[in-house]
Parts: structure tokens; C-alpha cells; sequence
């Protein structure tokens, strides 16, 4: 799956221009399960959603399984599963009869139905009604029903949404299970301990650009995002002094995270000249959560926006209503 130069810009009912992706170039490795992260209204959603046909693309390509999207889509929508927004299922009905409802008109046999709920860990739970089901139970309704189609690429959007630390441990093991059966995964999530836990390479977006990709080992052992843990006596002291010498300092507790500092013995050297004195100093091994929040620091909340330079020759989308969530405008 791939993008190349994607953009979306909305305009909402005010007015305003919003560049939801901008310019994104996008790769999906085959096989695995991929992270796609980003702050929230960094044009995750928008891009996926461009990707299934749901939403239009202003600029761009997009290609899945080689072929160009949106034109190629029929052809190959059978090898694709997604949840991006909630599915209706019917509340009186069972899990098992809500599925056997979608399988039967695309002629997938009742055994595919057996696997999809085992698949989801929902195989004890499959005759109850879908109505009293819980959030958790729902989400995993939902994959099940992606997976009757036996999909090559699955596409989830938020899939721990709202989930308590045991449900996102569940959803979190499935996906695992399914990367490690051959199919493709594209995770968005904020979650990035999840991630780190369950994805193989990810791509970290921010107002709608990419800003980093490839295999989580490689993007968390990149010694240029890497932390070092300070502790000094004065830490208030300590960080206007760092800050002036050019680091982004985070204060935590009793001590202090100072980012970018490639060579420690220089926080050393620029505390002791102004006669403070180092406790102790130690480089932190880069977690994607650091990675994450270095990358997207400077990322405005809900995009770009506003009438901007070389934006007047784009065919806007109108706001068309199917904007989800809390009202962002
Ligand atoms: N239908 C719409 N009309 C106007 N603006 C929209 C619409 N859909 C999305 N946007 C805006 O586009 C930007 C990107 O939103 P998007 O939902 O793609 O981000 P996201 O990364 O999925 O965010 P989140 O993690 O919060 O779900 C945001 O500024 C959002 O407000």
C-alpha cells in the first residue's frame, strides 16, 4: 500500500480552509503489522478513508496491492478489510447472527463465520446479543466481520478506542496474531507503548505530513532522538541554562530529560560552568513514545489551516457532513 504527493484540504462551514494531508508519501511494507501515528486531526483518519473510496483525495496517488485507487477499488476492495468507524449491527440479534448476516449474500460459508469468531477470541460470547455486548466485545465484532472476507491488508483505526487496559491487552495480542499470520495490518493508534509492543515498522505523521518512517528498532535506536536523564540539585536552575545552551529540556519529577544532546559530558561541561553540579547523568534508551512526542512537537493541533500559498488551484471538498468525532472548527 502506498501514497505518493496525497492531499485533502476541507472547508468547513465557517469558512476556514483546513490542509488535512499534505503531501503525503506514505509506504506500507507487505506482511506485518505497520503503526500509523500521529497526534490527534493529523490527517490519520482523512488519509485511510481517502484510501477506501470514503473520502476524495485533491492531489495524489494512492496505490493498494499495486493498483491506483480510488479508479481500481472494485477490483481490489475483496482483498481489504477495514474498521474506521463504528459498524451497524443489529442490537437484538447475536454476534454469530450478525456476521452469518453479512457472510451469507458474498457466499462465505458458515465455517468462515466459525473462524472469524474464534479468530477474535469471541467464540464463547458468539450467541449473545449483540446489544449487550461490551465496547471491547464490539470492537472485536467488528474485525471479525473484516476478516470473513480472509483479507490480505486490514486496515484498523483506533481499534483500542475507549478500551480498559485488559481489552487493549486483548485487541492488542489478535492483531499481533494476525501480522503473524501473513496479513498486512495498518494500526492507527495513539497508543505508543501498544504500538511498540505489537508493530514491526510504523509511519509517524503531523499536519498531514509524514515526518518519520520505517522499522520501530531503527527509529527508537536513532542516536540523534536520543534522551539522557539528568539529575542536579536544582533542576529549575538546571533547565533555563540548558535551555539557553539550545536543548529541549522536559522537566519529570526530580529530574530532567534534555533531548538531542548528542555527547552527555556537554550537559556536564555547561551546568558546572554556571556552578551547578551534575548527580548523576544517564542516556535513556529511546522508547517510540519519546520518539513520538521529539517528532511531533511542533505539530499545531487540527492541522494547517487558513488561506494559504498555492492552495487556489485545489478542487476543494466541501465540508460534506461526515466529519466524525468532537467538533474540531
Ligand atoms: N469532514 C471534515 N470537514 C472539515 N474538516 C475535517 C473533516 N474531517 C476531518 N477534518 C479536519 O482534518 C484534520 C485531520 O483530521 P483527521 O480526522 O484525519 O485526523 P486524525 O489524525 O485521524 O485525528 P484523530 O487522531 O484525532 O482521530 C483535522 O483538522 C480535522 O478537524
Amino acid at each position: 500500500m502506498e501514497t505518493a504527493g496525497l492531499r485533502k484540504v476541507y472547508r468547513t462551514r465557517a469558512g476556514r480552509r483546513v490542509v488535512a494531508v499534505d503531501d503525503l508519501d506514505l509506504v506500507v511494507p507487505a506482511g506485518g503489522v505497520h503503526g500509523f501515528l500521529g497526534p490527534n486531526g493529523s490527517g490519520k483518519t482523512t488519509t485511510i478513508r481517502m484510501l477506501l473510496g470514503l473520502a476524495r483525495a485533491n492531489r495524489g496517488e494512492m496505490r493498494l496491492f499495486g493498483e491506483t485507487v480510488p479508479a481500481r477499488l472494485p477490483a481490489v476492495m475483496d482483498r481489504v478489510g477495514a474498521v474506521v468507524e463504528e459498524p451497524k449491527f443489529v442490537p437484538t440479534f447475536s454476534g454469530r447472527k450478525n456476521l452469518q448476516l453479512l457472510a451469507r449474500p458474498l457466499g462465505i460459508p458458515s465455517t468462515a463465520v466459525d473462524a472469524a469468531l474464534e479468530q477474535v477470541g469471541l467464540d464463547t460470547r458468539d450467541r449473545d446479543r449483540y446489544g449487550g455486548y461490551s465496547l471491547g466485545m464490539r470492537q472485536r465484532l467488528a474485525i471479525a466481520a473484516t476478516l470473513l472476507k480472509q483479507p490480505e491488508l486490514l486496515i484498523l483505526d483506533e481499534p483500542t478506542n475507549g478500551l480498559d487496559p485488559a481489552g487493549i491487552r486483548d485487541i492488542r495480542d489478535m492483531i499481533r496474531g494476525l501480522g503473524e499470520s501473513g496479513v498486512t495490518v495498518l494500526l492507527s493508534s495513539h497508543i505508543l507503548a501498544e504500538v511498540q509492543q505489537v508493530c514491526h515498522s510504523v509511519s509517524i505523521i503531523g499536519n498531514g505530513h509524514l515526518l518519520a518512517s520505517g522499522p520501530v528498532a531503527d527509529l527508537v535506536g536513532d542516536n540523534t532522538l536520543s534522551v539522557v536523564r539528568v539529575y542536579v540539585a536544582d533542576p529549575d536552575a538546571a533547565t533555563g541554562i540548558l535551555e539557553a545552551a539550545g536543548y529541549h529540556v522536559a522537566r519529570a519529577g526530580d529530574h530532567l530529560d534534555v533531548e538531542g544532546a548528542q555527547h552527555p559530558e556537554d550537559i556536564t561541561r555547561a551546568l558546572a560552568d554556571r556552578g551547578h553540579y551534575v548527580r548523576a547523568l544517564m542516556p535513556v534508551r529511546g522508547d517510540l513514545e519519546s520518539v513520538f512526542l521529539q517528532l511531533t512537537r511542533d505539530v499545531t493541533l487540527g492541522g494547517a489551516s487558513g488561506p494559504l500559498p498555492g492552495d487556489l488551484d485545489d478542487t476543494e471538498d466541501t465540508d460534506d457532513g461526515d466529519h466524525h468525532g468532537e467538533d474540531r472548527r
